[in-house]
């Protein structure tokens, strides 16, 4: 069976289930998936589980146990070592679970008769999509069983505990080895700590019409540049530098230079035709010394940022990084206010306290503003919405967007960019040595020239952060913001190159 992960989009659980029943009406039974979604899992144990002793196939309650069932009976005609065990009584099993329960025609013990073995190879379908609160305390027990011997998971759609719209764990989770998963990955395949959980991923077709699922697929897709592509400026040979933009980057005092400076560098590299580093008096000398590409230009206060953006020759500006917080960067964001900017760092930490000023500035136009808060900045940005535990990354990331009327890139290993119309991202590419200092003003840059070169801002931002983790896949592990920076050409030219297909 063919499988791939190359599709972009994702289907919620909840899109999941429709189009399956949207599948049975059309006339391929439930009951069809379920043998082809079993018939891949047991391929895919066969394949990279070959030395396992025995498969210990454990089936919940529900479709994910039917899977189970169908890939327990291939196995075990395959001539495995199969020995199941179950939630429940077989008798409460209904439906294509009912179905395929019936066709394994075996014996199956319950949970808590299971003692892990080493050699045993488990195959975790006990919840998928259907998880819908936290794991009862004998799957807690069983989970924990199997760790202690250590024996490799191969999980059926989802690592049993891991909320499919979210990628959190409810209560505990089977850490896999290896998952299949079917049609679509889900959101909580991608996200973290989801991701992690599931290992190595692969997707069954399972045989239900592309059609059917790509209707259903409206909530989220991976940040893929099919995704965003069209709004991307394909060089020609007549452009020129005002063409492509000047993009002003605002400097802290003396002592505080280097993050704009390294904001300033990545949005030269990232293609702004133009860059200023707008530098406090104090700090003129410092920036002038360290800088040859990007221009440096005095604004000294309020006035004189007012005279600049009315001259026209500024396209968009990054403000935060290294800036300060206080009243003199809130007024410089207020003057700025209509304009396409990035707000990181200090930048969305100057609105703690004042969130609804920010959000007020840009109420009632097109996004402009790009928000790029790690963790810690949206909990300051959005208290109430990092604090409620009953939404993931995802719907934060939305509320906050509707919110801000701004699009926010909510940073981690898992960045989601949401955009206030609700379209939403999630970003796959970055390696985790992209955590390292400065690497989030390397992405304010490259957001920025997005944005100079007049770049909507959703498409700007989901393109910088793909950007920004293609460039940290080239510079490879050990590397510095600065070593980010040279990398962003390349990573570019990959771009543009999609860009051409
Ligand atoms: N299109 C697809 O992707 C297909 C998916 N199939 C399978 O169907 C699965 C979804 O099936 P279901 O919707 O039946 O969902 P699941 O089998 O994931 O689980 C739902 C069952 O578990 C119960 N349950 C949920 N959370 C619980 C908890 N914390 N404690 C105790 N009981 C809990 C529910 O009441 C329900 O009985 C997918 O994960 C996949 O494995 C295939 O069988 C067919 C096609
Ligand atoms: N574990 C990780 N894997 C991949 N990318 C990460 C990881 N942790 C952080 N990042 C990315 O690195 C950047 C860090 O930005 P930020 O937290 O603002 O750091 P800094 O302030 O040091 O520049 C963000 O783009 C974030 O998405
Ligand atoms: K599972």
């Amino acid at each position: 069976m063919k499988m791939s992960l190359t599709d972009p989009f994702l289907l919620t659980p909840a899109e999941a289930a429709a189009a399956d029943r949207e599948t049975d009406a059309s006339g391929i039974p439930i009951f069809h998936l379920m043998q082809q979604a079993g018939f891949a899992v047991a391929a895919e144990a066969l394949r990279h589980f070959a030395q396992a002793e025995r498969f210990v196939v454990l089936c919940g309650p529900g479709n994910n146990g039917g899977d189970g069932f169908v890939a327990a009976s291939a196995l075990r005609r395959a001539g495995a070592n199969v020995s199941i065990h179950l939630a429940g009584r077989p008798e409460e099993l209904t439906g294509a679970a009912r179905l395929a329960w019936l066709e394994a025609q075996t014996p199956a013990q319950s949970f808590s008769s299971y003692q892990p073995h080493p050699g045993d190879v488990i195959i975790d379908a006990i919840f998928g999509a259907g998880l819908s609160r936290d794991v009862p305390p004998e799957v807690t027990d069983l989970i924990t069983r199997v760790r202690e011997v250590g024996c490799p998971v191969l999980a059926v759609d989802l690592p049993s505990g891991i909320d499919g719209l979210t990628g959190q764990v409810r209560g505990a989770a089977f850490q896999a080895q290896r998952t299949v998963t079917f049609v679509a990955r889900k959101p909580g395949h991608v996200l973290m700590p989801g991701r992690i959980y599931c290992g190595e991923i692969s997707l069954a077709p399972i045989g239900m019409p592309t059609r059917i699922a790509r209707r259903h697929a409206r909530t989220v897709s991976v940040n893929d540049p099919r995704a965003w592509k069209a709004a991307i400026n394909v060089q020609q040979g007549d452009t020129h530098k005002y063409k492509r933009g000047h993009l002003a980057v605002f400097s802290g005092g003396p002592s505080h230079t280097g993050a704009a400076r390294m904001t300033a560098s990545a949005g030269l590299c990232a293609g702004a035709g133009l860059v200023t580093l707008a530098s406090p008096p104090d700090a003129t000398l410092v920036n002038a010394c360290a800088m040859t590409a990007v221009m440096v230009r005095e604004i000294a206060d309020l006035q004189d940022l007012k005279m600049w953006w009315a001259s026209g020759k500024i396209s968009a500006a990054v403000i935060g990084p290294g800036f300060g917080v206080g009243e003199g960067l809130r007024s410089y964001v207020h003057a700025s206010a209509a304009r396409p900017m990035v707000l990181d760092a200090d930048a969305i930490t100057a609105f703690a306290e004042r969130p609804d000023e920010l959000f007020a500035l840009a109420a009632g136009s097109e996004p402009r503003q790009i928000l790029t808060p790690h963790e810690g900045e949206f909990a300051r940005l959005f208290p109430d919405l990092a604090a409620d535990k009953t939404i993931g990354k995802l719907e934060r990331a939305k509320r906050a967007a509707e919110r801000a009327h701004a699009v926010i890139v909510y940073k981690g290993a898992d960045t989601v960019i949401a955009a206030p119309d609700g379209r939403l991202l999630i970003n796959e590419n970055a390696p985790a040595w992209l955590a390292t200092a400065g690497s989030g003003d390397v992405l304010a840059g490259i957001a920025g020239a997005n944005l100079a070169q007049g770049i909507p801002a959703f498409e700007a931002a989901a393109a910088a952060v793909w950007l920004h983790g293609e460039a940290g896949n080239k510079a490879g592990v050990g590397m510095t913001a600065e070593d980010l920076i040279r990398h962003i050409p390349a990573a570019l030219e990959d771009l543009l190159s999609w860009c051409r297909l």
